[in-house]
């Protein structure tokens, strides 16, 4: 199985194959050059708040990892000196007593030595535990604004791939880097103790040996650097790529697929797919790790050069007589442990720029929630109970499809109107519903909202009044009465309205029957729960709505899987629901449209006609062509009951 990357790969037996490598241009390298320009500067404010992130989120573990790390890093340069006493004891025999008793001169500084590397230690301990602590906490918080985010979005959004890819690198590399830069800075924070501790030792024993030591940091920095960038890079190109492979991953382990993975025999089939999309995932992987491999290896051997350079400069010192013994060694041991610090130093100087890359990334997509927040709103919550929606010329294009799904559309509706929208397949219903549901934005024209453009409302604060059944609703794994009350979170009345809307729905005397009434889980999924039909889902999602009691109710395609019964109640019932309110209702069943106020016929995006159902038929159009085909095949099937002839003429003349 993948870790959760940079990122993974498809969605359907002939989903793409691998992403082609980016062509390169003049243009994209100096717009990619001008982004990295760009983005180093914003690297300040970005540490700024990735720190006040961590700062909210656990301040008191935050100020722990940092003290502590720089207890640790002090002793460093204490250890030293506190070595280079104990081998001068030892080579000069000071303090060893008139009996020459080597160990009780040496004692103390040994003692002292096994005191600190425990502190030191115990440091790194506390420092570990704690920043596991914090990263916890930070994540949560980034989560929350992920989420909000996600939830503030417009809808549309939700339609565009490189918003998913974008989720993606959020969800699996960006939650974390607020913590990888305090970790980062912590890392640089040790480092500069470290070897300024560290340093100042040295430069007492020979100041010569620095700029040797300081040349180990200059490659550490620069690859890590690089490696960070590497990162980012193999994360954006597997973004894609990963969200089809968790695709085929719940495909191949999902509730809802496992009835058509058997039907069809699809196991094998998805399993190969996304064995390939792994292999060429492992492929991508083996070489970026590759690559930042060769980089780790090529800066450990410039820095183990310079260390060995310093030994031989060292031994060379004591040969010719410029160094003590005693000095070379205490020199020999702090050279590596300066040249570590460094390399910490330029490792946190990387961390911070790799997870400065990912927390731009992070804060673009949090401004797409903060944008959508800020909207154009002229006049917030200015939004009255509905009297009048005028739709003016309006347009819609998704962001993938290619020729308009609504164009030049124009309609009003008003309270107390039942107005039907009818078309075949793919002519825009949906499209439209959503539209006037306030979930999509209009493209040219306008919709207005008791006279007011909603692009001056709150779009919220519109949705306020509006209920949708959706063709696909959600099928929440909620209990009965749950799956009703998600129709208005927190309505008052709530223990009366959840019943009284299941009966208008004809959805009661169902949930009742349940083994635990209303309290039932509405999934076999769940412990003590019941899958429903999909008719008696039908019935859920419109209690539901109903439940909303909003003033434009939007029914697309509400009776698709109800029975003649209940599709029959439900239009019966419709008038009493259109009273003081507005219902728009998208049908291909012209049994069920026939009695609205007002049909609206669309075609290809467009309107083709409205009227009443005799006015429509009686002009023999689109409109007539559809009925008579359907009430045709209901004549059809009596007639042929009865072992007579069809004539369908009669019925496209109304
Ligand atoms: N998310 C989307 N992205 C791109 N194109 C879309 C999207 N949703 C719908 N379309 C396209 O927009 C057009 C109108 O679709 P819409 O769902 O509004 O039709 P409809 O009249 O409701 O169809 P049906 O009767 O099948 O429910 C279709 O051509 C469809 O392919």
């Amino acid at each position: 199985m993948t870790t959760a990357p940079a990122g993974a790969a498809a969605g359907t037996p002939d989903a793409p194959g691998p992403t082609p490598p980016p062509r390169v241009d003049g243009l994209s390298i100096a717009r990619e050059r001008r982004a990295r320009r760009r983005r180093l500067r914003s690297l300040p404010a970005l540490v700024v708040e990735a720190l006040r992130l961590c700062w909210s989120a656990r301040r008191r573990d935050l100020v722990l990892v940092f003290g502590v790390q720089l207890l640790g890093s002090a002793l460093l340069g204490v250890q030293v000196l506190v070595g280079r006493e104990a081998l001068a004891r030892v080579f000069t025999g000071s303090g060893a007593g008139a009996d020459g008793d080597l160990l009780r001169a040496v004692g103390g500084p040994l003692l002292a030595l096994a005191g600190l590397s425990v502190l030191a230690g115990l440091a790194g301990a506390v420092r570990g535990q704690r920043v596991r602590l914090l990263s916890e906490a930070v994540q949560r918080a980034v989560w929350r604004r992920v989420v909000d985010t996600t939830t503030a979005v417009p809808l549309e959004r939700f339609d565009d791939p490189q918003f998913h890819d974008r989720l993606q690198r959020v969800a699996t590399n960006a939650v974390s880097r607020p913590v990888g830069v305090a970790q980062g800075l912590v890392s640089i924070l040790g480092g500069v103790v470290g070897a300024v501790g560290l340093v100042l030792a040295l430069w007492t024993i020979e100041p010569l040996l620095l700029p040797l030591l300081a040349l180990a940091a200059v490659p550490v920095l620069l690859v890590s650097r690089r490696g960070g960038r590497l990162e980012f890079d193999f994360a954006v190109a597997q973004s894609g790529p990963y969200r089809v492979r968790t695709y085929l991953r719940s495909a191949l382990t999902g509730r809802r697929e496992a009835k058509e993975v058997r039907a069809y025999g699809l196991a094998a089939p998805l399993l190969a797919r996304y064995e390939q999309l792994l292999e060429e995932y492992q492929r991508a992987l083996t070489a970026h790790v590759g690559r930042r491999m060769r980089l780790t290896l090529l800066s450990q051997l410039v820095t183990a050069a310079s260390v060995v350079g310093t030994v031989v400069l060292l031994l060379w010192m004591v040969d010719s007589g410029r160094m003590s013994l005693a000095d070379a060694g205490a020199a020999g041991a702090a050279a590596p442990l300066l040249a570590s610090r460094l390399q910490a130093l330029a490792g946190g100087v990387g961390t911070v720029l790799e997870a400065g890359l990912f927390l731009d990334d992070l804060r673009g997509f949090l401004t797409l929630g903060g944008a959508a927040a800020a909207g154009p709103v002229a006049r917030p919550g200015a939004v009255g109970p509905l009297v009048e929606l005028q739709v003016q010329d309006v347009g819609y294009r998704y962001p993938q499809g290619g020729r308009p799904a609504l164009r030049g559309v124009s309609l009003t509706v008003r309270r107390g109107e039942v107005v039907a929208l009818v078309g075949e397949n793919g002519s825009g219903k949906t499209t439209l519903s959503k539209l006037l549901a306030g979930l999509l934005p209009a493209a040219g024209g306008t919709v207005r909202w008791n006279g007011t453009d909603v692009a001056e409302l709150d779009p919220a604060a519109v949705r306020e009044h509006v209920a949708v059944v959706f063709q696909d609703f959600v099928q929440w794994q909620f209990s009965a009465h749950d799956n009703i009350a998600v129709g208005r979170a927190g309505r008052p009345d709530e223990a009366a309205a959840v019943p009284a809307a299941a009966v208008q729905a004809g959805a009661d005397a169902l949930l009742r029957g349940l083994p635990q009434g209303y309290a039932t889980p509405l999934s076999a999924e769940l412990p003590g729960g019941v899958d429903l039909s999909l008719g008696q889902w039908q019935r859920v999602a419109l209690a539901r709505a109903f439940y909303r009691a909003a003033d434009l109710v939007i029914l697309d395609e509400p009776t698709a899987a109800l029975d003649a019964r209940a599709e029959a109640e439900l239009f019966a019932g419709i008038r009493d629901l259109a009273a003081g309110r507005t219902v728009v209702l998208v049908s291909h069943r012209f049994s069920s449209v026939r009695e609205a106020d007002r049909i609206v016929v669309l075609r290809d995006g467009g309107v083709d006609d409205t009227g009443t159902h005799e006015e429509l038929v009686g002009r023999g159009g689109l409109y007539a062509e559809l009925y008579a085909l359907q009430a045709q095949a209901y004549l059809d099937e009596e007639v042929a009951g009865r072992g007579g002839t069809p004539t369908g003429r009669h019925v496209a003349r109304g």
